[in-house]
């Protein structure tokens, strides 16, 4: 906050978050912060704590904003209250760590002392810097002997342009340096600004489905004090509610009864709808409803979309209440009926980018028990009409006739890459081949800071993992949406067997058509299985074949040897088939495994 805002300083508090590129020691870091604020045990501390969904801690990744409220006792003789906002690393959770940051006045900029700066970190820190926060940079994993404090501060400095020399260096994971990190931060990041005594103004960092408490949302106050029993009211709604839990995450929820100005905790209030509680809303009594509403935050749209089926037609309704319930916990999760000729009944569903995609795939079929087929993600595209109309279209087989179609538009995004000298002619190179255009080239030390715009459908794909296949591991990326541009797009059809298969239908730029159509239909050859007959395999563009294959039908049945023999083994040879149809859809007489629908992301042409 700035220097000349004349608000009371509330002097025993810090707010902050934590920015990380993934796997630089976020979370390690937390935890630490956590014990040493005697949070936890260090048996404890072996479970990372904060990252609280299985999913979550399978992966390594952070996907939802937490927060953790501890007492520091510094060497001055004060206990501070530190309250410390937990933000994914990720970049398609990157608008979840804006919000993060809006609720603090401070940033610890974690980058790992051994590898250097990333984009992420970046991108994140910019942020941070444009909310007027206070960064403080800390070299992680100086344990490590490859790790190069001094290098990996002076590229905090070129790279980012913040000052670094006495940057505090620490092992997250031995302790070393943490006291110091400790003292730092009740220094360095200022207290914050607000009055317990004005009509109370907080704001909705997060808000998440409980089962038995209903909508529970994190908040931070900016001004005046709730309490358990309190009439709020929802800024955006105009509803009033009754407080009935008002506390803190300890990281365990601690009811508290009160939250005061320039705290962070969560209140419940009975509310049984998460947009009830809708992220970004101010909370005030129903006493002062013309308290201003705080500047919100910029509402998440979708990037990418996929359909996605049940492969048993008849978990359909149970689909439906799965997906109802995971958009209960995450508001950027998009979804409509949709009905495919190939697969049936599902839904196409809109997502923040490819891995929040498998992320929401693995929870309904892990949490909710179910198959699903997941068609091939596009992006967006833009169509301007020729009666003067625009429409967006996310589903391939929904395009319009292009007859109608004035001009179509794809997703452009601006990409910022960091690489090491010694890989970026294998970066550009394939930032070319993807129809990027070079917007800028910098030497920042040791690596090189790459600006390209790129369409989006392109770094939908497997960008990241060429980008880093590329770059032995060293590449880090950042993109984000910029304009829809005018493009030679066209619509690649597959054809198994002769029937058009709506679901496999792809949006790809005409240039490219042709050598994407045949890697296509060659990768589907080796991923549709044998079956009884010959599979013939298409490719075309409107009525223009461009490319064809065919997968040669199997000569035996797998159970014909058995004929009288051992039932048991018949069973189990065909309780073995069974399971690995369990991904499988019937399309015509064909089966097709859910692989064959992914297979257009894994093609270059
Ligand atoms: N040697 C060493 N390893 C560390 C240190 N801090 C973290 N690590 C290791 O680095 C890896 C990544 O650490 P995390 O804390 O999970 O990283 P993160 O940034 O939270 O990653 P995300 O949650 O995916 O964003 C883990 O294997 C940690 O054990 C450290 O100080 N020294």
């Amino acid at each position: 906050m700035s220097s000349n805002d004349n608000r009371k300083v509330i002097n025993n508090i810090r707010n902050f978050s934590i920015i990380a590129h993934i796997d630089h020691g976020k979370s390690t870091l937390a935890d630490r912060i956590i014990q040493l604020c005697g949070g936890l045990t260090e048996r404890e501390l072996k479970e990372q704590v904060l990252d609280s969904m299985d999913l979550e801690r399978e992966r390594g990744i952070t996907i939802k904003a937490q927060s953790v409220t501890l007492d520091y006792h510094a060497e001055d003789g004060e206990v501070y209250q530190l309250n410390f906002i937990d933000t994914p690393g990720h970049v398609d959770f990157s608008y979840e760590v804006s919000r993060s940051l809006y609720a603090c006045e401070g940033a610890l900029l974690v980058v790992d002392a051994a590898q250097g700066v990333e984009a992420q970190s970046v991108a994140n820190c910019y942020t941070a810097i444009a909310q007027d926060l206070e960064v403080l940079p800390v070299l992680n994993k100086i344990d490590l002997p490859q790790a190069d404090p001094d290098r990996v501060a002076q590229e905090i400095e070129e790279i980012i342009g913040l000052d670094a020399v006495d940057a505090c260096q620490v092992s997250a994971k031995t302790g070393i340096g943490m006291e110091g990190l400790m003292e730092r931060l009740v220094r360095d990041i200022p207290p914050p600004r607000g009055d317990a005594e004005k009509p109370l103004q907080a704001l909705i960092i997060d808000s998440w489905f409980d089962n038995y408490l209903g909508v529970v949302s994190l908040i931070r106050l900016f001004d005046g004090t709730l309490r358990k029993g309190d009439k709020i009211r929802m800024k955006s709604t105009g509803r009033d509610w009754e407080v009935t839990e008002v506390g803190i995450f300890t990281p365990k929820r601690k009811q508290t009864g009160i939250l005061r100005a320039g705290e962070v905790g969560f209140v419940v209030a009975g509310i049984k709808d998460i947009h009830g509680a809708p992220v970004g809303d101010t909370i005030t009594h129903a006493k002062t409803p013309d308290t201003p509403r705080l500047p919100g935050f910029q509402k998440v749209k979708p990037q990418v979309y996929a359909g996605m089926f049940p492969v048993s037609s008849d978990d359909y309704e149970e689909f439906r209440d799965a997906l109802e319930k995971l958009a209960l916990n995450d508001a950027s999760l998009d979804y409509e009926p949709e009905n495919s000729d190939a697969l049936g009944f599902g839904f196409r569903v809109g997502f923040l980018g490819t891995l929040h995609m498998e992320i929401i795939q693995e929870r309904l079929e892990r949490e909710y028990n179910l198959d699903l087929l997941t068609t091939a993600p596009t992006v967006v595209y833009e169509l301007a009409m020729k009666t003067g109309e625009t429409l967006y279209v996310s589903n391939p087989s929904k395009l319009p006739d292009l007859a109608n179609v004035e001009e179509m538009r794809e997703p452009i995004v601006k990409a910022s890459i960091l690489v090491p000298q010694e890989f970026v002619g294998n970066v550009i190179a394939e930032c070319e081949q993807r129809r990027g255009v070079q917007q800028d080239m910098q030497f920042l030390g040791s690596q090189i800071q790459l600006t390209y715009e790129l369409p989006m459908s392109e770094v939908v794909m497997d960008f990241f993992d060429r980008l880093k296949s590329i770059s032995r591991g060293y590449a880090s990326l950042d993109y984000g949406f910029v304009r829809f541009q005018a493009a030679k797009l066209v619509r690649l059809d597959v054809l198994i067997n002769g029937d058009k298969v709506d679901a496999l239908a792809a949006i790809v730029h005409r240039d490219h058509a042709q050598g994407r159509g045949r890697s296509l239909v060659e990768k589907m050859k080796e991923l549709i299985p044998r079956q009884m007959f010959d599979v013939a395999i298409q490719a075309t563009i409107g009525s223009q074949v461009v490319a064809r294959s065919t997968v040669k039908a199997l000569r035996k049945n797998v159970t014909a040897k058995c004929y009288g023999g051992d039932v048991t083994r018949k069973k189990k040879l065909l309780e073995k088939q069974k399971a690995g149809k369990k991904r499988m859809k019937q399309v015509g007489r064909v089966e097709i495994p859910q692989d064959a629908f992914l297979a257009v992301l894994k093609v270059n042409d």
